[in-house]
């Protein structure tokens, strides 16, 4: 376990460069596996504790994989196992995309159900609903999915009831080699959607439409490995330009792609931070007092979740007060305990947050609760007065290459230690209990304290095999009904 301890009050300046989209490249490094024939060659790989694990999971599936130079090579010509374990899947939600190029490949997939940030529900009916309409069975229990098709994918048309990304991304991946034209109707337009059809495109397959609300795939016979480059990530982008901006700072974001961040740009220049486009980045500079906003997450291209907490951390030390509305995920709010610790004023209201601004923080103990919780909380802490240690930071770890290191390159008081403690904190312990009510039924749960702690050696998947068809897998309407939660605020 390790922990981060910042002293704040440091002005950043310099230049910061942006390492590969996670959300890009697990849905990527899940589409390798489609290929048949050929390497394929993932540059500006992010060497992630999610890119680790989804690495494990290919590995598991019998394809090979290696990482060298943040390059990732595949070559998943032979697969020997269509299960991802739970011990793999449960520590994050994208380990769940390797169901749709299973399906499409092998004709069977045995996933467990996902784990992720404990931010809300997060079911998965929507990437079920696809894979049933293209003709898969798909079956529920013992906290795994399987799917089965009797011959090829067929391709369908799918309308999504909600723009999920990565149902659209699975659905999309499926769709690659079944029979036929799938259509994806209010389907997710997130840049990482577009990287990944450019990625299949290049492989063989035909996605048209990728942006919009509506995806064409056209099924083919094959698809072999190839060369791409991963797109930069836009919330770890965002995420420095944070904490340039709330710490008056001076900073050039190397990568950062302006149209990939629009509402992010413009709800900070509405505070009144500067920011220039550059050859290659963006020009971040702000001088205090900032005005405040309101803010309402949608999907892109709407003001991102992933960047709702680091803006909240910004808008604690703005001049007056703010409304942050969350409307994608129901529980995304646990950062506000966090920041009360640091003496920020915020106020939770159904969905929405009410954050009185101007507030001067005060460093202290604090937790991060899920990834971005993890970031936000960083930034608060450099503008923070004392020292503020953060723990909880396997969280962080999920999506942010060398943070520490970027941050002190552009003059952060910054370091990170690791610890050795069998305690779980309050806030882990909230965590681990979200998850626990929306899986009890499905999944056994470890709190996350103890789940960072037990690098347990996964087991060894079953070698594709006649009995994998056996019919100890019922469907289970109760797991079912757990897996189409609605949100409570719904
Ligand atoms: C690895 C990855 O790319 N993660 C991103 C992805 O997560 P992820 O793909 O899990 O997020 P979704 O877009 O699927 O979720 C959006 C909303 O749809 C709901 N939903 C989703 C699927 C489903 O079958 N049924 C359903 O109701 C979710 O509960 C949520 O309320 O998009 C999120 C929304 O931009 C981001 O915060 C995550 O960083
Ligand atoms: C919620 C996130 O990730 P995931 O979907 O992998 O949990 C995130 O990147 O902020």
């Amino acid at each position: 376990m390790s922990k981060i301890i910042v002293r704040g009050g440091q002005r950043l300046s310099g230049t910061v460069k942006v390492s590969g989209a996670k959300n890009s490249v697990l849905p990527i490094l899940a589409a390798s596996l489609l290929a048949n024939e050929g390497e394929s060659v993932i540059h500006d790989v992010p060497l992630l504790d999610d890119v680790i694990n989804i690495q494990k999971v290919i590995g598991s599936l019998g394809a090979k994989i290696s990482y060298k130079s943040e390059m990732m090579y595949i070559d998943a010509s032979q697969l020997t196992s269509f299960e991802a374990p739970y011990d793999l899947v449960r520590k994050m939600r994208a380990s769940f995309l390797v169901m749709g190029p299973l399906l499409a490949r092998l004709g069977s997939a045995r996933i467990s159900l996902p784990g992720g940030c404990a931010i809300g529900t997060r079911p998965i009916d929507q990437h079920l609903k696809g894979f049933e309409a293209m003709g898969a069975e798909i079956n529920l229990g013992q906290g795994y999915i399987e799917a089965k098709t009797n011959g090829k994918l067929q391709g369908a048309k799918i309308y999504l009831d909600v723009a999920s990304v990565g149902a659209t991304e699975n659905i999309m991946m499926a769709a690659a080699l079944a029979e036929g034209t799938t259509t994806i109707e209010n389907a997710a337009k997130e840049p990482e959607i577009v990287d990944l059809a450019n990625y299949l495109n290049a492989m063989g397959a035909k996605v048209r439409g990728a942006g919009t609300g509506m995806i064409r795939i056209e099924g083919v016979e094959s698809l072999r490995g190839v060369a791409h480059t991963v797109i930069p990530d836009r919330v770890e982008a965002g995420t420095y330009i944070i904490a340039a901006a709330i710490t008056g700072g001076d900073v050039y974001v190397e990568g950062a792609i302006s149209d990939h961040l629009a509402p992010v740009i413009s709800k900070l220049q509405e505070m009144g931070v500067e920011i220039e486009e550059g050859d290659n980045g963006l020009h971040v500079r702000a001088n205090h007092p900032l005005k405040s906003v309101d803010v309402k997450t949608l999907p892109y291209p709407g003001f991102p979740t992933d960047m709702q907490s680091q803006m909240m951390a910004l808008l604690m030390v703005s001049e007056g007060t703010s409304i942050v509305t969350e409307t994608v995920f129901e529980n995304r709010f646990m950062h506000v305990e966090e920041f009360a610790k640091l003496q920020g004023q915020i106020k939770v209201e159904g969905r929405s947050a009410i954050i009185s601004g101007n507030t001067p923080l005060v460093g202290a103990k604090v937790c991060a609760t899920d990834l971005r919780a993890g970031a936000a909380l960083i930034c608060a802490a450099l503008k923070a007065e004392g020292e503020t240690e953060i723990s909880g930071i396997y969280h962080v770890d999920r999506g942010y290459v060398n943070i520490t290191e970027k941050l002190a390159s552009l003059g952060a008081n910054i370091k990170r230690e690791e610890v050795i403690t069998t305690e779980v904190t309050a806030a882990e312990e909230a965590a681990a209990n979200v998850i626990k009510e929306i899986t009890e039924e499905a999944v056994p749960v470890l709190t996350p304290a103890v789940a960072a702690q037990s690098e347990s050696v996964p087991p060894l998947a079953p070698a594709m095999s006649a009995d994998s068809d056996s019919g100890s897998f019922k469907r289970d309407k109760d797991v079912a009904a757990v897996l189409n939660v609605q949100p409570t605020w719904a």
